[in-house]
């Protein structure tokens, strides 16, 4: 009997070609998802006089720079669209561009289009490849080098990160999500809390999650310093694939799940590190800073710098300045000039259906742009009614892509503005030079949206707001 192991000890090992003395492994690639990003490394493969070598498992994605709104595109912009397009059609690869009916941001469509499946290998340059771990596939962001060298030979050179597992048990509270989960770990053990780990989420909280929530948690490893994060394919994970343009189909499909509920961490299998959490500890969670792990419940106050750890103090003075923050202000006093739902974080149907909840019947006091992570879902959100509450409650309802998340393609907060955002990310300028992000659940961000100002959302869903 082989010993026990984790889930990702299977993948990896299932993954590995060959193995060098140093205890790196070079890993075989299943699905290569590439976006604008990759034309440096398309350009070295071209300077090389190299081909793509699996242009059958790679598929192109037009999404960071992808315009939301109708109107003439800004150069630059369309140049690296084109770009993506041209390498797409000179490889032969599969392209998801601005027309395809399946458009959209290559972690929301991976997963839609059944490309991203449990025990595959994702390799994206892209820090969220994350998310489809979701799935119990071994999923990591890789650099621009390693992008050409996976266009060149369907391999990755790779260290094994070390395991760590986050079990998370009981029932979320009405109003608290995926998205509070993955900002209350991170807030407890820090942005490099998972340095250098693979974590696997495990527990009764995460396996009553749906998959948007699973793919939220494992899209925010990376902001808590992990490699990847997994969780083992259920019953849940089987029936988000069924039918799926790329899911195996028929006997195939049958002998697929047989192989896929094996997909698991032995009962005894040992974990470098475990953390335990409890689920009626967590409550709608902000940020109030420049890192993700600079988080709070809804019903705490700015942080005094002075109470906390010397080492900290230097960077939360800095987070207050840039936030222009006070030490002792409840979070809820927090004003906010526009808010943003979207994103590969919190931009799937489910988080729309959410948002859309809370504003029903409701006006937004400030500004603000929705926009769905995939035409799919912009289809899916209109025809279910959410867009049209949205567009009634005074936000605007845009196409496809990250948007405002990123600010690539033009959509951004202006300098000193605050914005309440579904997204990952809150550091320094991320939605625009001088920009100031409060990261939330969708929810808390339509909750934002219609007081103006940072809220719990809880009351708001009970109807006592
Ligand atoms: C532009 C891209 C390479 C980047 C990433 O790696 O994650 C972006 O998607 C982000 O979220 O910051
Ligand atoms: S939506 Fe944001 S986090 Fe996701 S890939 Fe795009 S820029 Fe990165």
């Amino acid at each position: 009997m082989s010993p026990s192991q984790t889930l990702l000890e299977k993948l990896w090992k299932a993954h590995t070609v060959l193995q060098r003395d140093d205890g790196t492994s070079l890993l075989w690639v299943d699905r290569h998802l590439v976006h604008e990003g990759s034309h440096h490394a398309f350009a070295k493969l071209a300077a090389r006089n190299q081909k793509v070598s699996e242009p059958g498992l790679t598929f192109a994605v037009v999404d960071h720079y992808a315009p939301t709104r109708a109107g003439t595109l800004d150069p630059d912009i369309s140049r690296m669209i084109r770009t993506l397009g041209d390498n797409a059609r000179a490889h032969g690869i599969q392209l998801f561009d601005l027309k395809d009916p399946e458009q959209g941001i290559v972690h929301v469509i991976g997963p839609e289009l059944g490309l991203t499946l449990p025990g595959v290998q994702v390799n994206c340059g892209d820090s969220h490849t994350s998310t489809h771990g979701a799935f119990g596939a071994l999923a990591f962001g890789v650099g621009a080098t390693e992008v050409a060298h996976i266009l060149a030979t369907q391999t990755v050179w790779q260290t094994r990160p070390r395991t760590m597992r986050i079990t998370v048990e009981g029932t979320l509270g009405e109003g608290v999500t995926a998205k509070d989960m993955a900002l209350h770990w991170i807030a407890k053990l820090g942005a490099d809390g998972a340095r250098g780990h693979a974590i696997e989420y495990a527990g009764s909280a995460v396996r009553n999650l749906s998959m948007q929530g699973r793919m939220t948690l494992c899209n925010l490893s990376i902001e808590g310093g992990a490699r990847l994060g997994l969780v083992a394919p259920d019953e849940v994970t089987f029936a988000y694939l069924e039918g799926r343009r790329y899911a195996p189909k028929g006997d195939n499909w049958t002998r697929a799940v047989e192989d896929w509920a094996q997909l698991n961490s032995d009962p005894d299998a040992a974990f470098d590190r475990e953390e335990h959490l409890d689920a009626k500890d967590i409550a709608p969670t902000v940020t109030w800073g420049t890192s993700p792990e600079e988080a709070l419940p809804i019903t705490g106050k700015v942080p005094d710098p002075n109470q906390y750890d010397a080492s900290k103090r230097a960077a939360m003075r800095a987070s207050l300045e840039y936030m222009d923050l006070t030490p002792g202000t409840p979070l809820t006093s927090i004003p906010v000039d526009q808010i943003f739902i979207g994103s590969c974080t919190n931009g799937r149907i489910e988080d729309l259906r959410m948002a859309a909840k809370v504003l029903a019947g409701r006006r937004a006091r400030v500004p603000g742009l929705v926009s769905p992570g995939s035409a799919r879902i912009k289809r899916q959100a209109e025809e279910e009614g959410l867009a049209r509450i949205f567009t009634e409650a005074g936000l605007e309802w845009v196409a496809a892509g990250c948007s405002m998340c990123v600010g690539m393609n033009g959509d951004r907060v202006d300098a000193g503005k605050r914005c309440a955002s579904s997204t990952n990310r809150n550091f320094k300028g991320r939605q625009g030079r001088g920009s100031r992000t409060h990261l939330m659940s969708p929810a808390m961000a339509a909750a934002a949206a219609v007081t103006g100002h940072l809220t719990d959302v809880r009351p708001l869903l009970e109807g006592r707001l």
